[in-house]
């Protein structure tokens, strides 16, 4: 049986249909004019044990409203959610105990008190041994440098000391599985290598279960291995990210250097991108056209002095996927026009 099972997900929302005109404000007060808005519409996926899950989609697409569900802040109004064979919203105090959340957003921490105070607090709720707590404090204060800053008010922290604070407060109590809502949002390029090292390792050698919601392209690639897009309150895409890129990101781009200026380059089932002094970028669809051939034509009018093929950005493939859903006929038709050989 799977870590995470969640089978047909929905959760609806109501919402009122404000009424306008003289004397509103009072009268929304008794309004009973209720519209239904799905967030989540219908949602089944499994998580394996030790897996690290990017859970990814457009702003409003019930990121959030499945990982509350998931976390058991939210009943869903269908469908089941296991989770170590509990249901979240059910069995919420044994549950709490196997799962760690962030926030990005939001910190879970005391605001006011010394980040290690709010450890001891935590400590205390969860009912960590001694041992286990001094274990986990000292790898952390190893891993993410704690240590720095652990006796300043959570308030004062940085937002990088504050994501480092956040995470080590949620595996305190060693749960089996860290649920990660944009983690690294807003927070610079180096703070945010180290929060992905630290995710990696967790991962790695405790084998904790890693959900992860972004909309930051680069965690997804450097930490899972597996992806879920989803929209509308649906999944669109459940997979690894390889087979991602070799489903939907067909599209190569070609830079060529050639020794001047590239004059008269108008190749069939190519697309320029972008020229820059004797520098050309040739979009292609490697279904249709290989690099050899594009080189080959380029050959006949140019002399190349360098060339390189740049594999397809997983960001890019996700924006088209976002944009025109999963129907890889209308990128095709979009993106690589046939142009005249002139
Ligand atoms: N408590 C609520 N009441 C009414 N509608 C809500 C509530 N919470 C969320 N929604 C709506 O449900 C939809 C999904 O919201 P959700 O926060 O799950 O999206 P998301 O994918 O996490 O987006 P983002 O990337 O912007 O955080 C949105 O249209 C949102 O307005």
């Amino acid at each position: 049986m799977a870590l995470i099972e969640v089978q047909n997900l929905r959760k609806e929302f109501k919402r009122v249909i404000p009424k306008t005109g003289f004397l509103s404000g009072v009268r929304n007060l008794w309004n009973s004019n209720y519209h239904t808005h799905v967030a989540v519409d219908d949602i089944s996926f499994q998580v394996e044990e030790g897996e690290l899950l990017g859970y990814i989609g457009p702003n409003g697409a019930g990121k959030s409203t499945s990982i509350k569900m998931l976390t058991g802040i939210l009943v869903p109004t269908a469908g089941s959610v296991k989770i170590a064979g509990l249901t979240p919203w059910k069995n919420r105090r044994e549950h709490t105990q196997n799962i760690g959340v962030v926030f990005g957003q939001k910190t879970q921490l005391w605001w006011d008190i010394p980040v290690i105070e709010s450890f001891r607090v935590l400590k205390t709720i969860y009912k960590i041994p001694d041992d286990q707590y001094l274990r986990n404090l000292n790898q952390f204060r190893d891993l993410l440098e704690i240590d720095q800053f652990e006796n300043t008010p959570v308030r004062q922290l940085s937002l990088g000391q504050r994501m480092r604070a956040d995470l080590a407060a949620s595996l305190l109590h060693d749960p089996k599985i860290l649920f990660l809502d944009e983690p690294t949002i807003g927070v610079d390029v180096l703070a945010k290598e180290r929060l992905r090292t630290f995710i990696k390792e967790i991962n790695r050698t405790r084998g904790v279960t890693v959900l992860l919601t972004t909309h930051d392209m680069q965690d997804i690639e450097k930490l899972c291995n597996r992806m879920a897009i989803i929209d509308d309150g649906n999944i669109l895409y459940d997979g690894s990210i390889d087979d991602l890129k070799s489903k939907f990101g067909n599209e190569r781009t070609l830079v060529i250097e050639l020794d001047d200026a590239p004059y008269r380059l108008n190749l069939p089932g190519t697309r320029v991108l972008r020229e820059e002094g004797p520098r050309v970028w040739l979009a292609f669809n490697r279904d249709q056209l290989s690099a050899s051939d594009i080189m080959m034509r380029v050959a006949e009018h140019h002399t190349i002095r360098d060339l390189t093929v740049e594999e397809p950005e997983i960001e890019s493939i996700v924006r088209e996927i976002y944009e025109g859903g999963m129907s890889g006929q209308k990128k095709e038709e979009e993106h690589v026009p046939v142009l005249d050989l002139q």
